[in-house]
């Protein structure tokens, strides 16, 4: 990292010093204990950030703060722009273990000793590995008392959430079929997965953070487990086992703890991957065993077996294949021995998996197994209300109330029906109010439909709707016009079936998940931006359904 002047490190330390502590929560504390400044060009303070989730951090929910300090240290206003500097050396961990046994013990179904706060409750010690703890060590010049956890979260839980709707950072007006950040159809499977530090860890969604997750009844066990799990990670509880019905917040978990895990030790290897993945990636390795020169069996084994925290998306997708099954048996053997994390999500519980082996099923039973239920209406009213103050939407209460009445069972789809509330107004040129929401939301699918509805379906009514054929669908032709009609099946299947990302890019014709994720945003973006793209998906919606009713 490049050495920093000793001037300007006096004058970040002063800055810092300047914040009132009330301001900041522990994990705020944490993140300005791992950033430097760079420099100062004049009314700008460029600051190094270990990584993209910190530097998203910096740039959000920290920036009002930090220039507002700066401004004050030096007198005049000044602007801070985020770089990320991966030679950043995070503060050395001394190797000291906890004294203290975190939950080592605790049975399986035993409850966190460390309760999550709900969204109204606040500051929770939690304990903490001693080794996190330097890298916020005195930034500030002020001390804080032992049993203090740096973590603590402290009472600023209203952070802007993430747009659902992306910020466009190309001309947004063409469909283009190629995510941003990957190429289509390649797994994205393997080492740059792997957060060593230096390598951005791409597959980690920075917006799916714990404090960006809405506690309730339905999720705070799975929510304190999880939080736990990112603190302590082998320690607390392993196998963690979350399961629950589709949409309710599980990947959001899985992410967090990566996000988090990643932030306290960019030294960190966290992998996240699907079951599909898993047994793509798999497959994809033995098919290429012998042609490669026969190490790829083992560049697959070093892949999985040589992190930190594995966490494995949606196990109920696993491979019926004896081989894949085996192959992660091992996976798991190898991690758990190891002491290292292995977090695992599910549909349903380790039991009702009837289609894993005995053997894999009681590995999962063993750790802790909590649910995530459907949230009850003051969960999804604060999810709402989280979601539309990020988007700088004043929407009346009783408008989100109704939202979150008529859509009870699936969070994907109470944000997606508040996207398409705002994107109605905001192409009508209306304000949001109760009879424009009652018009919007009429047409969306309550959730017990939606098992009704086919890929197959959908697929069909898009197909006749924009005079394009299946195979066009499901085909790599990048020209405009089949682009559009594609991405917007893609996207339609995602909104009004369960099916998974994987899932939906093997109905069109064995395409990354990626893909669809890319157009799922794409689509998104664009019905909130263009009447005849938001007319096009309301129409198709209401065919669809028709058509699933049959
Ligand atoms: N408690 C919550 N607070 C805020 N947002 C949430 C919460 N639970 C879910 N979400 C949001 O709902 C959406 C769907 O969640 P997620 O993808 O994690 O569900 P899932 O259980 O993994 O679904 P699936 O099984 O279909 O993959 C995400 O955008 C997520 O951020």
């Amino acid at each position: 990292m490049t050495e920093v002047p000793h001037e300007l490190e006096v004058v970040w330390n002063d800055a810092l010093g300047n914040i009132d502590d009330s301001e900041l929560t522990g994990q705020n504390r944490a993140i300005l204990g791992v950033t430097r400044p760079l420099g100062l060009m004049g009314s700008t303070a460029l600051l190094a950030a270990p990584n993209t989730y910190t530097q998203n951090m910096l740039e959000t929910r920290l920036r009002p703060i930090l220039t507002q300090a700066l401004s004050k240290t030096l007198g005049r206003d000044i602007q801070v722009a985020v770089t990320v500097d991966n030679s950043a050396p995070v503060e050395p961990a001394p190797a000291a273990e906890p004294e203290q046994p975190l939950n080592h013990d605790i049975a399986a179904h035993d409850v966190p000793t460390h309760e999550a706060p709900t969204h109204d409750e606040q500051a929770t010690s939690r304990p903490t590995r001693p080794e996190q703890q330097p890298q916020d060590s005195d930034w500030s010049g002020r001390s804080r008392s032992a049993d203090q956890s740096p973590y603590d979260r402290g009472p600023g839980d209203g952070a802007p959430f993430s747009s659902p709707v992306p910020v466009p950072q190309h001309n947004g007006s063409d469909f283009s079929d190629e995510p941003r950040n990957g190429t289509p159809d390649r797994p994205h499977v393997g080492g740059h997965s792997v957060t060593k530090a230096g390598i951005t860890p791409g597959r980690l969604n920075p917006r799916y953070t714990f404090e960006n997750f809405v506690r309730g009844p339905s999720n705070r066990l799975a929510y304190a487990a999880a939080n736990a799990v990112a603190e302590t990670p082998a320690k607390a509880y392993n196998p963690l086992f979350i399961y629950g019905d589709s949409g309710l917040g599980k990947t959001h978990l899985l992410h967090a703890i990566g996000n988090y895990a990643y932030m306290m030790d960019p030294n960190i290897n966290v992998l996240y991957v699907s079951s599909e993945e898993f047994t793509n990636d798999f497959i994809n390795t033995i098919a290429g065993v012998g042609k490669g020169g026969g190490d790829q069996r083992e560049q697959f084994r070093r892949r999985y077996r040589e992190v930190d925290i594995l966490m494995i998306d949606d196990i109920q997708f696993l491979e019926r294949a004896e081989q894949t099954q085996e192959e992660f048996f091992h996976t798991f053997n190898t991690l758990h021995n190891a002491n290292k994390q292995i977090v695992i999500t599910s549909d349903r519980t380790p039991n009702e998996l009837t289609t894993l082996e005995d053997r894999l099923r009681s590995r999962f039973a063993g750790g802790l197994t909590p649910d995530i239920q459907r949230p009850d209406l003051e969960t999804r009213i604060a999810i709402l209300r989280r979601k539309a103050a990020q988007e700088g939407l004043n929407i009346a209460p009783e408008v989100l109330e109704l939202i979150a009445n008529r859509i009870q069972s699936n969070i994907r789809e109470l944000e997606g029906a508040l996207i398409r509330v705002s994107a109605f107004a905001n192409l009508t040129g209306q304000g949001i109010d109760l009879s424009l929401a009652e018009h919007v939301i009429k047409d969306l699918v309550p959730n017990d439909e939606s098992s009704l509805i086919s890929a197959q379906t959908i697929m069909h009514v898009v197909s006749t709707y924009f005079d394009v054929t299946i195979d066009d669908l499901c085909g790599r032709n990048r020209s405009k016009i089949l682009v559009m009609p594609r991405q917007i099946a893609m996207y339609l299947c995602r909104e009004l079936t369960d099916l998974s990302l994987p899932r939906i890019g093997q109905e069109f014709g064995g395409k990354d998940h990626t893909t669809v994720m890319h157009a799922v945003k794409k689509v998104t973006k664009e019905l909130v931006e263009k009447r005849h793209i938001y007319n096009q998906v309301s129409e198709l919606t209401t065919l669809i359904k028709s058509e699933g009713r049959r």
